[in-house]
């Protein structure tokens, strides 16, 4: 691969002797990346399925290698939303962050949804994962990966920063910022992204991550934790944006990041971070950064007010008496035909940009309540009455998954959840033991 001669010549001048074995990570072998979806199952469980050969990220805990030439997105657990596939360093940020239950927490470059998926892991479904990217194109895909993974208490937006600051002043416990960036960390994965590589992107980027930054600034709590990251290796990009940053805020200070793993300190003076390159680590390469803000805005109240009335909620409430085991909890709202359920304090949203708010329940029309994919996805298979529950080597499997009707002798009549091995995949409506296929139509199998 030929790199432009400007970037070599930074890079020698940031690895010196290391440059070589830099170099000589474009041959070796590339190495794939899958992270186990903790709302759903755990490491060891998947592990113990067999299905691919897998050995641990070291520094994530549920993260693991596959080997080249394994296909896990072509797998019905990879539609069971049972693990996320991820570049292995790119889990490094979620890993970083300490996140706990009930926290509020900010994914401010969401898209595609890699660390958002991780960080509502997390939270364990107790809390709020605000996920937005300002790109309406990519919060699409993020929010079919929310869904997909089962998330109930993520709000998911595509707004620019500065409207967020201007409705969630010191509102986060936790900020990410995963900021676009010159991408140098994926010179080796996606080859054609060096062709886009000049000094002017670099420059371009960091007045956009200056930007952000700025704004997530006033949207932390003080006390609050903000971790920044790049998939570049641009000191630019990274030391000196934060560095900028804070001169700006000395409410601000580094939180030391433990240097396991062949993780390289940050550039001096800002040793505190860490940089993961590819002759070190087994992974393509990023830049991570965590600040404490010791000062500054305290909680700020925004509340969405109740709107939905019980009246409203019938139809729903005689699908949940004649399927569920258990009613969901949180706050009920209505927009347009769709019902979402939200956590009791979820913040105000109305004039933000939303393509989710909460857990999508289904649709109301004419009050007749049709159940959604994504509450299929956040449903576990003993919260509902009727379940067609199929092994994996069940040939129905792959035709659910493709959108056919199924003959299902076994299923009660009315709304099953289908599962694989216990995990849903969607819903069918059994009548006389044949299955109508209720699978979401743009997630079907191709
Ligand atoms: C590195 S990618 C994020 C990857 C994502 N965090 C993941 O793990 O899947 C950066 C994202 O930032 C978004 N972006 C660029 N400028 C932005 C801005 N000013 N505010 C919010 N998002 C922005 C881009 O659309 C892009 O999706």
């Amino acid at each position: 691969m030929e790199l432009p001669l400007e970037y070599q010549k930074a890079m020698k001048g940031l690895l010196g002797e290391e440059y070589e074995a830099y170099l000589a990570s474009f041959a070796a072998e590339r190495r794939y990346g899958l992270r186990v979806n903790t709302l759903k199952t755990t490491p060891e469980a998947l592990e113990q399925k067999g299905l691919f050969a897998l050995s641990p990220v070291p520094w994530c805990a549920a993260g693991f290698y596959y080997a080249e030439g394994e296909r896990p997105a072509k797998h019905p657990y990879y539609h069971a939303g049972l693990y996320y596939l991820q570049e292995p360093s790119a889990m490094t940020p979620g890993a970083v962050l300490p996140v706990s239950p009930g926290e509020r927490v900010l994914d401010i470059c969401a898209a595609p949804g890699g660390k958002s998926t991780q960080l509502a892991a997390k939270l364990a479904g107790e809390g709020l994962l605000v996920a937005n990217d300002i790109s309406a194109g990519r919060a699409k895909s993020l929010l079919k990966n929310i869904e997909l993974c089962g998330i109930r208490n993520a709000i998911v937006m595509s707004e620019p920063p500065a409207k967020l600051a201007e409705r969630f002043g010191g509102y986060f416990d936790k900020i990410l910022i995963d900021a676009p960036c010159s991408g140098e960390g994926m010179f080796r994965k996606e080859p054609d992204m060096v062709k886009s590589w000049t000094p002017e992107l670099l420059a371009f980027c960091r007045e956009q991550q200056a930007d952000i930054l700025e704004h997530c600034a006033g949207m932390l709590k003080e006390g609050g934790l903000l971790l920044y990251s790049t998939c570049t290796f641009a000191r630019e990009e990274n030391e000196e944006s934060i560095g900028v940053f804070l001169e700006k805020h000395p409410e601000f200070s580094l939180v030391p990041i433990e240097k396991n793993h062949g993780f390289a300190p940050g550039l001096p003076p800002f040793e505190a971070c860490v940089r993961l390159y590819p002759h070190k680590v087994q992974g393509e390469g990023h830049f991570v950064a965590l600040l404490q803000k010791n000062g500054g805005e305290t909680s700020c109240r925004t509340r969405a007010e109740k709107s939905v009335s019980e009246k409203q909620l019938e139809g729903f409430r005689e699908f949940a008496g004649a399927y569920l085991n258990r009613m969901p909890e949180g706050m009920f709202q209505i927009y347009g035909d769709s019902l979402c359920l939200l956590p009791e304090d979820a913040p105000e949203t109305k004039g933000l940009r939303v393509l989710r708010s909460g857990w999508q329940l289904g649709t109301l029309k004419k009050g007749r309540f049709e159940p959604s994919q994504a509450f299929a996805m956040g449903l576990k298979k003993e919260d509902v009455n009727y379940v067609l529950d199929l092994p994996l080597e069940d040939e129905r499997v792959l035709r659910y998954l493709k959108g056919e009707t199924l003959e299902a002798p076994e299923a009660k009549d009315g709304w099953n959840l289908v599962c694989v091995d216990g995990f849903p995949l969607g819903w069918g409506k059994a009548q006389k033991g044949r299955l109508k296929n209720k699978y979401a139509v743009g997630w079907k199998w191709e």
